[in-house]
């Protein structure tokens, strides 16, 4: 459902190459760990996937559509089938946990009856149900990260992105949101999550991609982290 074929990315024709020969097929349902060191690519790997940048070669296939070169029309299209979660949050603050949620949902023309019916039952499925009229600021680091899976899955996404999720949380905190990511996994979508969480990759015995001066360097089906940091 989501393959790299020889995927490279060159941001500046004087710079550095960010990927090199990016060869990788994920199927759906499938749960991935992208690891590596700062500057390894693991970004680059995503903007790619979510149409903020074209490889400079190579094809890229999400859901059985060519997505390589795409139109600018034709991206909130493919967004639609990818719901993402970075580890900054990124919530708006002069909304509510519901009307963060539900403006996922106005974006691509939901009616007020399908929002009123999909964003509760996110909102209890992140663990967020009584916190819905409070705003950004009045929530922990955790509940943040919450909503902003509830944001990203409202749309029923085929695939969750997720680049850092735990990054500005604490290791606790950090397992309680693994636990809803692994949940939604569960519920079979498929998640692709780039992190330096050491302890969590170890422990979930998961798919692990390593990258290196971007290239694959390692692809295991129930990897580790690999490195000490
Ligand atoms: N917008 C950009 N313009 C130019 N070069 C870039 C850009 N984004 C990333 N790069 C370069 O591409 C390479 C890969 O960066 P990338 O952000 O993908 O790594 P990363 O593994 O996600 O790192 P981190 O763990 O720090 O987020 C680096 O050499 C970086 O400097």
């Amino acid at each position: 459902m989501i393959e790299y074929i020889n995927v490279s990315k060159q941001y500046d024709s004087n710079k550095a190459i960010a990927l090199t020969n990016i060869n990788l097929r994920i199927k759906k349902g499938e749960f991935v760990f992208i690891v590596g060191s700062s500057g390894a690519g693991k970004s680059s790997l995503i903007r790619l996937l979510l149409k903020e940048e074209d490889p400079t070669s190579g094809k890229l296939i999400l859901n059985g559509e060519d997505i390589t070169h795409v139109t600018g029309r034709r991206v909130p299209y493919i967004r639609r089938s990818l719901g993402v979660v970075f580890q900054d949050f990124r919530l708006l603050e002069n909304k509510t946990v519901f009307e963060n949620v539900a403006f996922a949902m106005e974006i691509i023309g939901a009616s007020k009856k399908q929002i009123d019916r999909q964003v509760p039952q996110v909102i209890e499925m992140v663990g967020l149900k009584g916190k819905e009229k409070d705003y950004p600021d009045e929530l922990s680091g955790g509940e943040q990260q919450r909503v902003s899976i509830a944001r990203a899955i409202v749309n029923k996404p085929t695939v969750l992105i997720a680049d850092e999720p735990t990054g500005n949380l604490d290791p606790e905190t950090a397992w309680e949101i693994m636990k809803v990511i692994k949940e939604i996994n569960n519920r079979g979508t498929t998640v692709v999550m780039a992190t330096h969480a050491k302890d969590i990759v170890n422990f979930m015995k998961r798919r692990v991609v390593a990258l290196e001066d971007g290239k694959i360097v390692r692809d295991e089906e129930k990897g580790v982290y690999g490195y000490e940091a």
